[in-house]
């Protein structure tokens, strides 16, 4: 029975996704022309969830894809209209098994937010104290489910932008992509995920930075009750000033609550955008939404460091080592071979640049991502592969230099001493 209703669903879904896509012309896809900025971020508001996520990581990614494609997808949204309160309150009585006034005496019916995922509502448990519950969107986890038929296609459109990388990198980008928002569906885990992020800041005496206290017992795989934060998200500067003296301070607390997590705890918040920092009104900084995180092993690390020692001092063996340690594969890679071809992209880089032309502004950011990029490539010409968490990383990264340019506009990161992790 639950195989043919699923069946029904996908077919269903797979229809939805054609229609949208013929109404914006479906003959990009067979491969012309690329469609434009604004209508490829247009189609993909409307195919929901899974292509949201797919426009997020465009935005996040200008290593891989073109630059007018990159700022388009900055406004790829993620909110769509609430559902009826009815509906909602159907869903919390089922995850908790008895009736809605035994756990809490009031919810507000009006959502605080609603995304493709989730809603979240404002509630007051039955002993006082002031929640939040996150909803899941029924069918959700179908939904998303039914869309890995459309893995090819999501690689399809991804490999017209970014013609440069390879096709399995393409088709595992959108399979991690899809496992990653699986993950999202279970507030088990990101429950889970809040009470280790809360051990952290407790084990490094960190009393700037809090997360959600999470309610267990009012808590499953699709609800998920929460400490209410009161606060404004840390890039509204204007509000952030009624809370704290200087919100310079109050991004330094953030990033380097942040940076510390990647050492010293299990794992690290991969999606820190502007909502998911809050200023809370005694002038903390809250984190919150748990639902992405990643994961970098110890030895790891030890190559990403030594992968840098090794540029710095521009020995190719010495990367062509750290970047096998990084890197995925089912091969054994020649560590003479890779060194090589290291070297010879070094070569070509020197002849590209001559000295006498002078730099434009914006310039040596293209030019780190260029080359990073052709060095992924020369690592996957031998087979290497690059995990998914680099690219997690590499959007923080985006994130936080974004807030520097609006809360702290003349802070120089590395060189400011309050931002303990990067020296
Ligand atoms: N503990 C909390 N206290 C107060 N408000 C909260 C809390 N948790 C979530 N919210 C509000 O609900 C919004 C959505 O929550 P959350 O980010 O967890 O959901 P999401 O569906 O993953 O959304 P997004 O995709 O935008 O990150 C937040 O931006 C915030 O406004």
């Amino acid at each position: 029975m639950g195989a043919v209703t699923n069946g029904i669903k996908g077919a269903f879904r797979v229809g939805q996704t054609l229609s949208v896509l013929g109404r914006t012309g479906l003959n990009w896809v067979r491969g012309d022309r690329p469609p434009t900025p604004k209508l490829l971020r247009q189609t993909f508001e409307n195919l929901g969830a899974t292509y949201i996520k797919l426009g997020q990581f465009i935005a996040s990614s200008p290593t891989f894809f073109p630059k007018e494609y990159v700022e388009e997808f900055q406004y790829c949204l993620d909110k769509t209209p609430s559902l009826p309160f009815g509906v909602i309150k159907r869903i919390i009585r089922e995850e908790l098994g008895r009736p809605i006034d035994q756990v809490y005496s009031e919810i507000d019916p009006v959502a605080l937010a609603s995304a493709s995922i989730a809603q979240v509502h404002a509630a007051k448990l039955v002993t006082g104290e002031d929640v939040v519950i996150k909803v899941q969107k029924p069918g959700v986890e179908n939904i998303l489910l039914t869309d890995l038929n459309f893995l090819y296609l999501s690689a399809r459109i991804l490999e017209t932008l970014a013609p440069k990388l390879s096709w399995t990198s393409l088709s595992g980008i959108v399979e991690e992509i899809q496992q990653t928002m699986m993950e999202e569906c279970d507030f088990i885990k990101e429950a889970n995920n809040l009470k280790v992020f809360r051990e952290f800041l407790l084990n490094t005496h960190n009393d700037d930075a809090t997360v959600p206290r999470v309610y267990e017992q009012c808590s499953t795989r699709r609800i998920l009750t929460m400490e209410r934060f009161y606060g404004v998200p840390l890039t509204d500067l204007d509000s952030i000033r009624g809370f704290s003296k200087d919100p310079e301070r109050t991004l330094i607390t953030a990033m380097n609550t942040w940076f510390a997590s990647l050492t010293q705890c299990e794992f690290f918040h991969a999606d820190v955008h502007a909502g998911n920092l809050m200023v809370l009104k005694d002038g903390r900084v809250g984190f919150i939404d748990f639902g992405i995180v990643g994961r970098i092993r110890p030895d790891t690390w030890q190559a990403v460091s030594d992968f840098i020692s090794a540029i710095m001092v521009g020995n190719f063996d010495g990367m062509a080592d750290a970047m096998i340690r990084i890197g995925v594969t089912r091969r054994t890679v020649r560590v003479d071979e890779l060194s090589a071809d290291l070297q010879r992209l070094y070569r070509q880089m020197d002849r590209m640049v001559p000295d006498d032309v002078p730099y434009e502004m914006g310039q040596a950011e293209d030019d780190v991502n260029n080359i990073l990029m052709d060095m992924v490539k020369v690592g996957e010409s031998h087979g290497l592969h690059f995990p998914r968490e680099f690219a997690l990383l590499l959007k923080q990264f985006l994130y936080f230099d974004r807030y520097v340019h609006i809360l702290a506009p003349e802070m120089d990161v590395f060189m400011d001493e309050r931002l303990t992790m990067l020296h």
